[in-house]
């Protein structure tokens, strides 16, 4: 997969380059390239923003610089790009989206700053025939885009074949089978007077499985009722005898 990120502040990307991925880019399973919108900037303020039409708090980022730096970006026929846009308007980004995004060759992220993009560079994109996603990672106001995209392309990287060390790890990720994930246990058998479970040191897989599946249930029963919800009233009810 190839990924393009878009952005004022290209330093705030180099987490990408770090452990995990950054490994996974060093064996070829990945490849990022980070590129500053400035570079599209052909006055000597290299003015990226202007005051919003209509009045209002803030500066808005201007579209011609956009225009630019996509029609750049975005100019490798040969490769179909999907452009994802980080704005808190945007539709949940979740494991779902995740996974479809895993099987894209490339994703182009543009990160917005002050108020965000001018809108018709979106427009413009969408009828140029480019998909665009407007995404959000949750129901906060952060400052930019740049920290959500660390978000989004860490977790559709982490489903790319070979980047996790053990595949089974994102086969039985939260959320994979519609549940949080249970509570995990290592060494040593008793810590500060506080012990492992019995089951989990007995051997007994099938009783393990019961015993991870119904801490499952229960977690998401008190911490997200509304994954419970979707999974219909026979998990509700399997949740209320696991507890
Ligand atoms: C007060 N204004 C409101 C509009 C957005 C302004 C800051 N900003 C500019 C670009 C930009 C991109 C993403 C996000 C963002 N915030 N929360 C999320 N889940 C996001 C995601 N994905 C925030 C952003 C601040």
């Amino acid at each position: 997969m190839r990924i393009d990120v878009v952005t004022i502040f290209p330093s705030y990307l180099q987490p990408l380059r770090e452990a995990l991925l950054g490994r996974a880019i060093d064996r070829g399973l990945l490849e990022v390239a980070v590129h500053d919108l400035r570079d599209w900037t052909h006055d000597v303020h290299q003015a990226v923003d202007d005051s919003p039409y209509g009045g209002g708090p803030g500066m808005v980022m201007r579209p011609q610089v956009w225009g630019e730096a996509l029609d750049d970006v975005l100019a490798t026929p040969d490769l179909p790009a999907r452009l994802v846009v980080p704005t808190p308007a945007g539709r949940p980004f979740t494991q779902a989206t995740a996974h479809a995004w895993a099987a894209e060759e490339r994703l182009v992220f543009a990160c917005g700053r002050y108020e965000g993009i001018d809108e018709r560079v979106l427009l413009d994109a969408r009828a140029r025939g480019i998909t665009v996603d407007e995404v959000s990672i949750g129901d906060y106001v952060l400052v930019g885009g740049e920290v959500a995209v660390l978000v989004m392309v860490e977790a559709v990287a982490r489903l790319l074949p070979g980047v996790l060390g053990n595949p089974r790890s994102a086969a039985e990720d939260s959320f994979s089978d519609g549940l949080l994930e249970g509570p995990s246990y290592t060494r040593p058998e008793v810590w500060r007077e506080l012990a492992v479970p019995d089951v989990l040191r007995g051997g007994n897989h099938a009783a393990i499985a019961r015993w991870r599946r119904d801490r499952a249930l229960e977690r998401t029963r008190d911490r997200r009722p509304d994954l419970l919800d979707a999974l219909g009233p026979d998990a509700l009810d399997a949740a209320d005898r696991a507890a």
